[in-house]
């Protein structure tokens, strides 16, 4: 399948299990939402170690602070696990249950009733004198942007897996976009206590699945209830953890619900010698695995000689080192809802994860182009902020959450919003816990908190200082891919017109991958979104949230176009325009090259190796300081002034440096400065390029360039050259596309989104399921169990990690451990010889697909599916369109 180079963003689309992701909800939203918001009010909780330390305070040194989020599938206990953390680190008397439905983070309204996260905030809780900011990374892939937008602000994350399950579909899909931010990750494999639990299995398909290292720190302690013959014994069950480190048992004690966690010695007089010996194991593989990858282990393991001898803190610190340069990932187990395992699981947050200062630094991107390194500059540094999460409170305006990369946000700062261009004051600053709001007088570098009183404020965009002269300094923010589905939104009445237009506003000022635009043919507001899901719950939120009066119509996929044939130029050289507008004279004249960007070959290599060709592609248009991205598209405007005739000299050689670099020196005359003509042309080319010819979508996959410009003093007003520029693009694109390839009257294609799905079906149905992708579907499959994933992934050249994975006692179905005692009755099998298929499907062919996989498969399969990108649509298809579009 063909898809050009454009395809740059890789937005998750939607997930094919029943019901959708996770319910760990922005409790700061719901709180003020449902009254619960109380400034000023924090009510430090008894026998809090966070209190006590005042960890929470503002001014925590910065190599004490984690920004850290849970990655994890659908149901695997995010929720279940958050609500413990905050518990065991006193910010909640009580535990919240997930099933009865009062979780702290459960208030918002949608995310109730469909039981998922909608929206994503940072909550602040303290553990072991460090500041841990949790931001929540909603599960569902409808919310795509919302991942993207919590990962970039994340220096480390954990991935929390379910023991039955395994690695699943969805697991992958956030792994690899954690994994091409180069944030570092530790695992905990949670619902040990579930009959069919395998951690030796999750173990291995970490290894195989997401092709990373896992290092298993803690190994199940399963035992008798009876305390019949300990790990081996028949009824055995799950009760605690031994940390191979440590060499200590490790056991929670029921009647404080997990609080207290009892340690005891695991040394060679303990009566059950299995499990001594399988933790011996399991701490020789540990010291071999990091000895192979860390210079100090193998220094004192050549001294020492002794697996057992190297003392816990050093290893602890190469775990750490290993680590936060993603080169392993720790593995940890436990049973959250059994209130297992959850301590020691944050202690590794603050042992292995990074504080901000440990990551590399930020990239920003100076006025004039050039890139630099934000945060690097000491404590002098001036402030330079990044706008993660907007969220709407009737009551209050904009919630912005923030993280600082430099400096420091002051209360009552004057700012400027480097990205929409304009001064914003933030009233009050904030941090959110997890029953409270409290008003801080500052947030430092390093941290997440939230403004209030910001009026343009976007996610995504960069704030600095009002008196930063660095006027356009913009923090590489977060890719925003184009809604691949959009529905018509109707008013009930005209009256409720503008109320709606508003409300649609607001919403994307929230969710950027949200797209509003007006039907030129019907006037009908059209609202563009990243999945079904994404557009119900918007439209939801109109009616509930912002109380307009409107429909929503039938939902539609979002097709692109472009000029037919890769590689095609189409040059217009000399575009007069020369119009009346509005009773006055607008005239100029461009000259404008249109060219199709080359399509690559999209080999299936994993995500990651489609989003480095991308990557790349972006920084050599970031050097050309002339260029930028739009949707797939490059704009090139290079643009210099005439030089002045006497310098002769000087604009001879001016002259020579603009033809070698392409740029365009002005001719004729005007009055206007050239970032405005700059901005005119650049108005013009989107504007030309936001409707195509066939159907009225948006062309992507071109490199619009100006290459020529003469202005006619006053009549050249920006929006004569940006009418001349349109028409001149328009034109362009119009003569070119390739006339020998081409099947119809138009030289422009049709493209559509394609999805890059995963697959997971019992070993009995992979035949059917890949004959349905391929024959029905018009999808190629690349692989199937994830060879080729494997083959590209992040940690390309896993040498000779010798994985360690201890033996599962209660599971015994495929891929279990050969030494793996007993059996289970719990038709776990099924999951387990699971196979999982990759492949490439146009997303038009993916709708409706979770019944249709379910029924395919006796509902045990699963699908996950993220766009990558658009594809040429066949001739046939495109004509069927075209012709359903125009009505015959
Ligand atoms: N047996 C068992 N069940 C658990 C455990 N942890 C969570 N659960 C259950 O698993 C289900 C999902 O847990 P959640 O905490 O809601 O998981 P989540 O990842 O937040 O789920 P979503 O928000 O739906 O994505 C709930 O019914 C929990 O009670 C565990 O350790 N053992």
């Amino acid at each position: 399948m063909q898809l050009p180079p454009g395809s740059a963003f890789r937005s998750v689309l939607a997930s094919g299990n029943g019901r959708p992701f996770s319910k760990w909800t922005a409790c700061s939203r719901a709180l003020v939402n449902t009254g619960r918001f109380k400034a000023r009010t924090v009510v430090p909780l008894q026998s809090s170690q966070w209190y006590s330390s005042h960890a929470h305070k503002t001014d925590v040194a910065i190599k004490n602070c984690r920004n850290i989020g849970i990655i994890a599938h659908i149901d695997a206990g995010k929720t279940t696990t958050t609500e413990r953390m905050l518990h065991y680190a006193g910010f909640t008397r009580r535990i919240g249950d997930v099933d009865s439905g009062d979780t702290i983070m459960d208030y918002m309204k949608q995310e109730r009733e469909r039981g998922i996260t909608i929206t994503s905030a940072a909550i602040t809780f303290g553990w072991k004198d460090h500041r841990i900011n949790l931001i929540d990374t909603p599960g569902h892939v409808d919310f795509t942007i919302e991942v993207e937008r919590s990962i970039r602000v994340l220096d480390g994350a954990v991935t929390i897996l379910d023991a039955v399950a395994g690695v699943e579909a969805q697991t992958e899909t956030v792994w690899q976009q954690a994994a091409r931010q180069g944030v570092p990750r530790i695992a905990f494999v949670n619902k040990m206590d579930r009959a069919g639990a395998g951690f030796g299995r999750t173990v291995r398909e970490m290894r195989t699945r997401l092709g990373c290292r896992p290092v298993v720190i803690q190994i199940p302690l399963m035992e008798s209830p009876t305390g019949a013959s300990g790990s081996g014994a028949n009824d055995a069950e799950f009760s605690g953890v031994v940390d191979v480190l440590s060499m200590e048992i490790l056991r929670w004690d029921a009647d404080s619900k997990g609080a207290k966690v009892i340690r005891s010695p695991l040394d060679p007089s303990y009566p059950d010698q299995e499990l001594y010996q399988e933790a011996v194991k399991a701490r020789v593989a540990v010291v071999e695995q990091i000895s192979a990858l860390d210079e100090k282990i193998i220094d004192l393991f050549l001294t020492l000689e002794d697996h057992m001898a190297i003392e816990t803190k050093d290893l602890r610190a190469a775990i750490r080192r290993l680590t936060l340069s993603s080169t392993i990932v720790p593995v940890l187990c436990g049973a959250s809802f059994k209130n297992i395992g959850v301590q020691p699981l944050m202690d590794s947050v603050v042992d292995f994860l990074p504080s901000p200062d440990e990551r590399p630094a930020a990239i920003a991107r100076m006025p004039d182009g050039k890139m630099v390194e934000i945060g690097s500059g000491g404590p002098k540094e001036r402030l330079c902020a990044l706008a993660f999460k907007v969220i709407h409170d009737a009551r209050r305006g904009p919630m912005v959450f923030v993280r600082i990369y430099a400096g420091q946000l002051n209360e009552r700062a004057q700012l400027w919003n480097s990205t929409t261009h304009a001064k914003e004051r933030a009233n009050k600053l904030l941090q959110m816990y997890a029953m409270d709001v409290e008003e801080i007088t500052h947030i430092t570098k390093g941290n997440i908190g939230v403004v209030l009183g910001l009026k343009d404020t976007r996610t995504g965009d960069t704030l600095i200082d009002a008196h930063d002269s660095r006027k356009g300094l913009a923090l590489s923010g977060i890719k925003v891919p184009s809604p691949v589905f959009f529905a018509a939104i109707e008013p009930m009445s005209t009256s409720d017109e503008k109320p709606v237009e508003e409300a649609i506003k607001a919403l994307i000022r929230e969710d950027p991958s949200l797209g509003m635009r007006i039907d030129e043919e019907t006037g009908q507001t059209l609202l563009g979104g990243m999945g079904e899901l994404h557009l119900e719950v918007a439209k939801e939120r109109l009616v509930s949230d912002f109380k307009v009066n409107a429909e929503m119509g039938k939902m539609r996929i979002s097709f692109k176009e472009t000029m037919r044939g890769a590689g095609i130029v189409s040059e217009v050289p000399n575009w007069e325009y020369d119009r009346e507008i509005l009773g006055k004279r607008g005239r100029a004249r461009v000259g404008i090259s249109v060219e199709r960007l080359e399509q690559f070959e999209d080999t299936g290599d994993n995500t990651s190796a489609s989003a480095s060709k991308v990557e790349n592609g972006k920084e050599s248009k970031d050097s050309n300081l002339a260029s930028e991205e739009y949707e797939g598209n490059e704009i090139v405007i290079s643009l210099a002034e005439q030089p002045t005739k006497s310098d002769e000299a000087g604009a001879q050689s001016a002259a020579e440096k603009a033809a070698s670099t392409g740029t365009v020196i002005l001719s004729g005359s005007t009055d206007l400065p050239i970032p405005a003509i700059r901005n005119a042309v650049k108005n013009g080319i989107l504007s030309a390029l936001s409707r195509g010819p066939l159907l009225g979508y948006a062309q992507t996959y071109l490199k619009v360039r100006l290459t020529d410009l003469h202005l006619y003093g006053g009549d050249s007003t920006p929006a004569a050259i940006s009418s001349c520029v349109s028409a001149a693009v328009t034109e362009a694109i119009r003569l070119g596309g390739n006339s020998s390839t081409k099947e119809n009257d138009s030289n422009s294609v049709l493209l559509e989104p394609i999805m890059d799905v995963r697959v997971e079906v019992a070993e009995k149905d992979v035949g059917t399921v890949i004959g349905d992708i391929s024959g029905t579907r018009r999808g190629r499959v690349l692989s199937l169990d994830g060879s080729s994933h494997e083959a590209s992934h992040e940690a390309d050249d896993l040498g000779e990690f010798n994985i360690y994975a201890p033996p599962d006692p209660t599971y015994t179905g495929p891929g279990a451990s050969p030494s793996s005692p007993k059996s289970s009755s719990t038709g776990i099998a099924t999951m387990a010889d699971r196979k999982s298929i990759r492949a490439q499907v146009p997303l038009s062919s993916m709708l409706g697909y979770d019944a249709a996989l379910r029924a395919l498969t006796g509902g045990t399969g699963k699908f996950a599916m993220e766009v990558i990108g658009y594809g040429e649509m066949d001739f046939d298809r495109q004509r069927e369109l075209i012709r359903e579009m125009r009505g015959g």
